[in-house]
């Protein structure tokens, strides 16, 4: 890789320190930010990253190494008009577009083919789940216990909605633990990497929004068997008849509960119900 920008020196030309409550502690650490591009898996096409967050661009200087294009999309206008001019050249080559706004409001683009991002913690999860749906590898910076619970597998104590919401669009790992040591200002908690390489599921689900409401709808009763916990949520998922579902359902997998189903698992049980009728969105 040819040199890349100083992550620190960068702070100081942007002449801002990080805001909390902006979500925005930026990464210091040169050997965290070379690593990240690496996760993506080998064969991943590199020829137009999405990054959500770009900061200082400590870690848009190396997606710009490692890929043909890429993408920002920062909420702050100061940050995002830093980016402009620090990365001028770039951006009349065509390599680099900034995108200032919200990544919850904006669109994101259609044709990227992986996203690599440090993200605000605040809305990870948000952003996560509109990610997953591009079907392209990410690799994303996470708060660590949402992360761990993010690649959690089926029967472990971590393993719950998070986990079977993401494990339907991806297969998840965590790939590196980082302190707060690595970020200006640190964070109060640990943070961790996490790879997601997009999956072909066994069972495709008609209505993604269904699914991931009846997930929900079933982990608030993760300590009741499945049978009882789809009735007993009707009204959260919207099922018109959950009894039909539990009758169309097989018995070992109504026996189970929820924290012992895989992705797979739920990706049946939500056609069965689709096939049963939904009413209300719950
Ligand atoms: C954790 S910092 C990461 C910055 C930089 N990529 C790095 O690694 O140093 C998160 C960045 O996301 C931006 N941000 C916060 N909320 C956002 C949102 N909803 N949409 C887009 N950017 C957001 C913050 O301004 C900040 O620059």
């Amino acid at each position: 890789m040819t040199a890349s920008r100083n992550p620190d020196r960068l702070l100081q030309r942007a002449g801002v320190s990080g805001n909390p409550d902006r979500d925005q502690h930026f990464l210091v650490d040169e050997r965290v930010l070379d690593r990240l591009p690496t996760y993506l898996p080998d064969d991943a096409d590199r020829s137009h990253v999405l990054e959500i967050g770009g900061g200082t661009g400590a870690l848009t200087d190396r997606l710009l190494a490692t890929s043909d294009r890429v993408t920002v999309i920062e909420r702050d206008p100061d940050l995002a008009a830093f980016l402009r001019r620090e990365f001028a050249d770039e951006r009349t080559a065509g390599r680099l577009t900034v995108i200032e706004g919200d990544a919850l409001e904006r669109d994101l683009p259609t044709d990227v083919t992986a996203s690599v991002s440090n993200l605000p913690y605040g809305v990870s999860s948000e952003i996560t789940f509109r990610l997953l749906p591009l079907g392209v590898p990410t690799v994303l910076m996470f708060q660590r216990e949402f992360a761990e619970r993010m690649a959690a597998d089926s029967g472990t104590g971590e393993y719950g909605r998070l986990s079977v919401s993401a494990g339907h669009y991806a297969d998840v790992a965590v790939v590196e633990p980082v302190p707060p040591t690595a970020f200006s200002p640190p964070p109060a908690v640990e943070s961790a990497v996490v790879r997601t390489t997009p999956r072909d599921p066994d069972y495709e689900v008609a209505d993604e929004d269904f699914f991931l409401r009846f997930v929900k709808a079933v982990f608030t009763q993760r300590r009741k068997t499945v049978r009882n916990a789809i009735r007993n949520t009707a009204h959260i998922s919207g099922l018109a008849d959950p009894d039909a579902v539990v009758d169309a359902a097989a018995e070992a997998t109504m026996s189970k509960r929820a924290g012992d189903l895989t992705p797979d698992d739920f990706a049946v049980l939500a056609g069965l119900a689709l096939e049963h009728g939904v009413g209300a969105d719950g």
